[in-house]
């Protein structure tokens, strides 16, 4: 394969990416063309806000085609148009043969979760050491035990008993990594609820790999009251969540959030208060877990 590498101004990215795929780029890639230099400018928002701009003020564009022939009719075809004024053609280099698979694979590494727990890929023997193990591929639900909200949840279910976690509700599963890791540690029965219909059938899917018991659906499979109830998702739906999620924690039985920043504590205490006593109770880059009992 043969890759095409243009260099341009944050406001034609978008053209340039489009312009690549009626040209039938087997793929596109921008990256900033500032990166590890002075000029380099972050590109992110706040969690679950956009990006304050789409593109970096010069961007790197890698195109990937078939052929050496593509490449370069691609290029010249891209500088002969109005819209390609201050971009320019880096160049067409080809691409080694690569085993695609066992280099994405190289990228996911387990995750130690505490000494003797770990997520471990399916490709992966587990570490030495491992006593209980999560087998988790990437996939298209979030939560493959990299994030440090869903490394903090699982370090709270590790630390707890069976008799301490009882029933479980996941609520905004993902992966289902947690009601997965829950059920390791001894919890039954467990439901695990989504908004996003993918992320029930990765944690349907995810249970049958590791062999465990659960319920998966939709927010409403959720009913009755739980000995522990997880919710990783972020600070602003949970404010929304808080009397829901509070009246589906039972006598006894904790209440556990994660997704929200350090100086979100005080807002998310707040919005709780009326129903229970949120105390931060793990950190973790910037990322706090905040728990609450009943009772
Ligand atoms: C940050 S991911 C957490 C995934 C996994 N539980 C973990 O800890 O890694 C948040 C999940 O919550 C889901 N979600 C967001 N808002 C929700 C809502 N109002 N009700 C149910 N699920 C929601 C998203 O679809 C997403 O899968």
């Amino acid at each position: 394969m043969f890759e095409l590498t243009l260099l341009c101004p944050e406001e034609r990215v978008d053209t340039l990416s489009e312009a690549f795929d009626a040209l039938d780029a087997l793929s596109v890639s921008v990256e900033d063309a500032d990166a590890q230099t002075d000029a380099e400018r972050a590109l992110f928002g706040e969690p679950g806000m956009p990006a304050p701009r789409e593109a970096w003020t010069r961007s790197r564009i890698t195109a990937l085609f078939a052929t050496r022939a593509a490449a370069d009719e691609a290029g010249a075809l891209l500088a002969a148009q109005d819209f390609f004024a201050g971009c320019e053609v880096l160049g067409v280099a080809e691409v080694p043969e690569q085993d695609w698979v066992r280099l994405t694979q190289s990228q996911f590494e387990p995750v130690q979760i505490t000494p003797e727990f770990w997520i471990v890929p399916t490709w992966h023997e587990p570490p030495a050491g491992a006593v209980q193990t999560l087998r988790l591929d990437p996939g298209m639900a979030f939560g493959t035990g990299t994030h440090p909200t869903t490394r903090m949840c699982l370090r709270w279910i590790a630390r707890q008993g069976a008799a301490t976690l009882g029933r479980v509700l996941d609520y905004g599963c993902g992966s289902g990594i947690l009601a997965i890791g829950a059920a390791k540690f001894g919890a039954a029965p467990i439901d695990a609820v989504d908004i996003d219909p993918a992320a029930v059938q990765a944690t349907l899917d995810n249970a049958l790999v590791n062999d465990v018991q659960l319920a998966a659906g939709l927010p409403e499979r959720a009913h009755g009251v739980y000995q522990t109830v997880l919710a990783n998702i972020l600070a602003t739906p949970l404010k929304v969540l808080a009397p829901l999620l509070c009246a589906h924690v039972a006598q006894g039985g904790h209440l556990v959030l994660a997704g929200i920043l350090e100086r979100q504590a005080d807002e998310l205490k707040q919005a709780y208060a009326p129903w229970l006593p949120l105390e931060v109770a793990d950190s973790e880059d910037g990322w706090i877990l905040m728990t609450a009992a009943r009772g």
